[in-house]
């Protein structure tokens, strides 16, 4: 079997709740042992999709395959799958050891053999020297690497993760990220994940799925996704970007009074556009290099309005023909490198980006 049949399947999954539909015909698969992540903002339908496949809501339309079989109307302990939510509901009258055996118990796993199940799962979170603990004696990040554990025990088909971070404050949240990532690299259990962080879905996942109003807008790799975003919605969604209104002109692009020449990775795009078609391109703040002084033929000329120091970037910002450009620039050398004085001009070379209609 190839990887794709091994993993899971989604196929035109519908979902209503009265007449609202939350979820509009969701296809796609996630081949065995990558991680993705579903990323998308509130409402959009994620834990839906997500409680869909571990069998706690039913779906109206489609069908969900898991390492080839259907398992569309499974009942959920059936299914072989792995879920950590948001909140880590450990049973708090039970040790750490306890909550983790309890799914294996209730599979009828013999005393001996969860022992040593348990003992193996708590030296992969590494909360080896917890099991006699209860959950209240924990620290939240700790909880979910238990919450983790008890998933993972079960040796599932597929792990799926709600927000399992969202609740951890900013470090612990980062921390426990970069745990996530390494137990899913080490055990190599197919998962998905729902956030609506943005930086989150692009540093854990091998895939990124954008939901959005109960369908997909785009799925790619992280670094894809985020410097090719497939329109606007995605392109604001996945972080700071600049949408200039531009028209096509000859192999040039023309924003106000002045023409500039495009990256050339848009050349294609650009030779398949209209001639004075009106486009907006979508560029990242990073993919402009700033320099003081007018412009040269080819590149942009603006008036420089604000320089904002966010420690290790700095954002500068540019006005161009009426329009507000940000623009990152990656070190505060480039600050102190100076002179930068508010009004005076400066020049910017797009170096990347990307055309939509
Ligand atoms: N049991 C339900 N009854 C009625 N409507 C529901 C029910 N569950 C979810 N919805 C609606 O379905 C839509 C999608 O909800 P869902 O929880 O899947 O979104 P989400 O993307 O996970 O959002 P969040 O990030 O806020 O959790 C929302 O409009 C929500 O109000």
């Amino acid at each position: 079997m190839t990887g794709r049949e091994d993993g899971l399947t989604i196929t035109a999954v519908g979902k209503d709740f009265g007449p609202v539909q939350v979820l509009k015909d969701v296809s796609l698969s996630v081949p065995r042992g990558e991680f993705h992540t579903l990323l998308g903002p509130s409402g959009s339908g994620k834990t839906t999709l997500l409680k869909i496949v571990a069998g706690f809501t039913p779906a109206a339309r489609g069908s969900v395959t898991l390492a080839g079989r259907v398992i569309t109307d499974m009942p959920p302990e059936h299914r072989n799958i792995g879920v950590v939510f948001q909140h880590y509901a450990l049973f708090p009258h039970m040790t750490v050891a306890e909550n983790i055996g309890f799914g294996l118990k209730m599979r009828g796993v013999a005393k001996a053999e969860r022992a040593s199940r348990v003992e193996e799962v708590l030296r992969l979170v590494r909360m080896a020297d917890f099991g006699q603990r209860k959950p209240a004696a924990l620290s939240g990040g700790q909880q979910q690497r238990v919450a983790l554990a008890r998933a993972l025990v079960i040796k599932p088909q597929l792990l799926l993760l709600d927000e399992p971070l969202s609740a951890l404050d900013r470090k612990v949240r980062q921390e426990v990220r970069e745990e996530l990532k390494r137990i899913q690299a080490e055990t190599g259990v197919t998962t998905v994940m729902v956030t609506h962080d943005q930086e989150e879905a692009l540093f854990l996942a091998d895939r990124v799925l954008v939901l959005e109003g109960g369908a997909l807008r785009q799925q790619g790799a992280p670094t894809d996704i985020y410097s090719h975003p497939a329109d606007e919605f995605v392109a604001g969604f996945l972080g700071a970007i600049n949408l200039l209104a531009v028209t096509a002109q000859g192999q040039s692009l023309r924003l106000g009074n002045q023409t500039f020449a495009p990256p050339a990775e848009l050349a294609e795009a650009l030779a398949k556009a209209n001639p004075g078609a009106a486009l907006q391109l979508a560029v990242r703040p990073e993919q402009i290099l700033v320099q003081p002084g007018a412009a040269l033929p080819g590149q942009l000329g603006g008036r420089l309005i604000a320089t904002e120091f966010g420690g290790p970037v700095v954002t500068l910002r540019v006005e161009v023909e009426g329009q507000a450009v940000s623009v990152l620039s990656l070190s505060p050398d480039v600050l102190a490198a100076g002179p930068w004085e508010i009004g005076m001009p400066v020049c910017l070379v797009i170096r990347g980006g990307r055309l939509l209609p």
